[in-house]
């Protein structure tokens, strides 16, 4: 009986007002509560011996490069790992995130704060790793109850050795990340690590300047063979008939950008990220995808030649780290963001159409539209922010988006952008 009262007070925090009696003071109420609360543990602990509580203890850290440190919950696997703090604001989609290569390098904090609810299952990946750095949560759902659900999420990220990290204060981390930009942080659950040595590794390590894309590309060409269930499918009907091969440069593709151009009807060769533009040429493709990928784009000027040599020769479409390519090989300078957009919740103006698309998107790096040569067009503003969401060169069959229309996840308000770029191959294959 004296557990149990414990129970209510502890945990129903109306049980002043719900009670069937009249309440001439609930204060002593209260205080009877708390009584039976400290008699009941300190009975408990008494009668079996034994102190420690039933639930987990903060068994990690996260140790951000200000000095700040964060003690939390761990899962998924143990260890050390260093890398960027980046917050995201989607409410779900955590396996497509937890997948997506761009993502190489990073922590994703999720500020939704309740995650892990619908489990993972193995047809909702967007490569064939988890390449991020680990996952930082507020609460870590204790069950998971989904029909597609495979496997838990904890379980998942320990057999791909990602570390987790739950029961830490996300919203005031976004805080800190919104107010004085993107931080370095390291994530530890080996006690034996001081707080200084992880604030020195955090001091230490940078993401600027390093080539990330290396790490993630395929090795070697592969034809994409499309696996999506017709219940997938959306948009199937903006097929026409007409099959256009496309080279996709993997700098980290997602496999939803290879799945949205499929289900245009294309024919997909994806390539490493050095593959020569010499050989892409010779292939003749109908036209190029630059993809998207990790890191800083002016860390890799290899992919940036490559792009200049392609431009001008055959239509091109360019997501994300490529749209960032493309901004540089046409003279223009990318620049690091405060903190970058990452979430599933960006407003977007198209300016051609004057329509607002409410977009995914997930970068730090943005180009800067003053420094593009004329005739680049910004075709796509970000309404928080006002940067460059979107370019195009028509001259040249030059079409590029800084934010992801094959979503995954996110709205498919932008999954026009496909129909566009089958536009621009079909225009070309009839003027040549
Ligand atoms: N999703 C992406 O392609 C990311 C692009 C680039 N790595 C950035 O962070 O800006």
């Amino acid at each position: 009986m004296v557990s149990k009262a414990m129970e209510l007070a502890v945990t129903n925090p109306l049980i002043c007002f719900t009670s069937s009696k009249p309440l001439s003071n609930p204060s002593s109420i209260l205080r009877a509560f708390t009584v039976r609360c400290s008699v009941s543990l300190s009975s408990d602990r008494a009668s079996t011996g034994v102190a420690e509580r039933p639930w987990k203890t903060s068994d990690a850290r996260l140790v951000l490069e200000d000095g700040s440190i964060w003690r939390a919950k761990s899962f998924g696997a143990s260890g050390t790992q260093v890398g960027e703090v980046v917050f995201n604001t989607s409410l779900t989609g955590y396996q497509e995130i937890l997948t997506d290569p761009s993502y190489a390098g990073q922590f994703v904090l999720m500020t939704n704060p309740h995650i892990g609810n619908t489990g993972v299952n193995f047809d909702d990946e967007e490569s064939m790793q988890c390449f991020l750095g680990g996952l930082v949560i507020r609460s870590l759902s204790i069950s998971t109850s989904n029909w597609r659900c495979a496997e838990t999420l904890g379980d998942y990220l320990a057999e791909r050795n990602i570390m987790g990290i739950y029961d830490v204060d996300t919203r005031a981390i976004t805080r800190r990340l919104r107010q004085d930009g993107s931080l370095i942080g390291v994530l530890s659950t080996e006690e034996s690590k001081t707080d200084e040595e992880l604030l020195e590794l955090s001091r230490s390590w940078d993401i600027v300047g390093v080539d990330l894309i290396s790490g993630v590309s395929c090795k070697t060409p592969y034809e994409w063979t499309d696996n999506t269930k017709s219940q997938w499918d959306f948009n199937a009907n903006g097929r026409d008939g007409n099959t256009f091969h496309v080279v996709a440069y993997d700098f980290g593709i997602k496999h939803n950008i290879l799945r949205r151009l499929a289900s245009y009807g294309c024919k997909i060769t994806v390539v490493p990220s050095t593959w020569p533009a010499s050989e892409t040429l010779k292939i003749k493709p109908d036209g190029v995808l630059f993809s998207n990928g990790p890191g800083d784009p002016s860390a890799v000027p290899y992919a940036v030649e490559t792009v200049k040599e392609i431009l001008g020769k055959l239509p091109v479409f360019g997501i994300c780290m490529g749209h960032q390519l493309l901004g540089q090989a046409l003279g223009g300078k990318t620049f690091k963001m405060k903190f970058g957009h990452h979430g599933g919740n960006h407003p977007v103006r198209n300016l051609r159409s004057g329509h607002v698309e409410i977009s995914a998107q997930n970068h730090n790096y943005a180009v800067d539209p003053a420094s593009l040569p004329e005739g680049v067009e910004v075709t796509h503003v970000n309404l928080n922010d006002g940067s460059c969401a979107g370019l195009a060169y028509p001259a040249q069959n030059i079409m590029s988006l800084q934010y992801h229309p094959e979503a995954s996840p996110g709205p498919h308000d932008s999954d026009n952008a496909f129909q566009e770029f089958i536009e621009l191959m079909k225009r070309a294959k009839e003027n040549a």
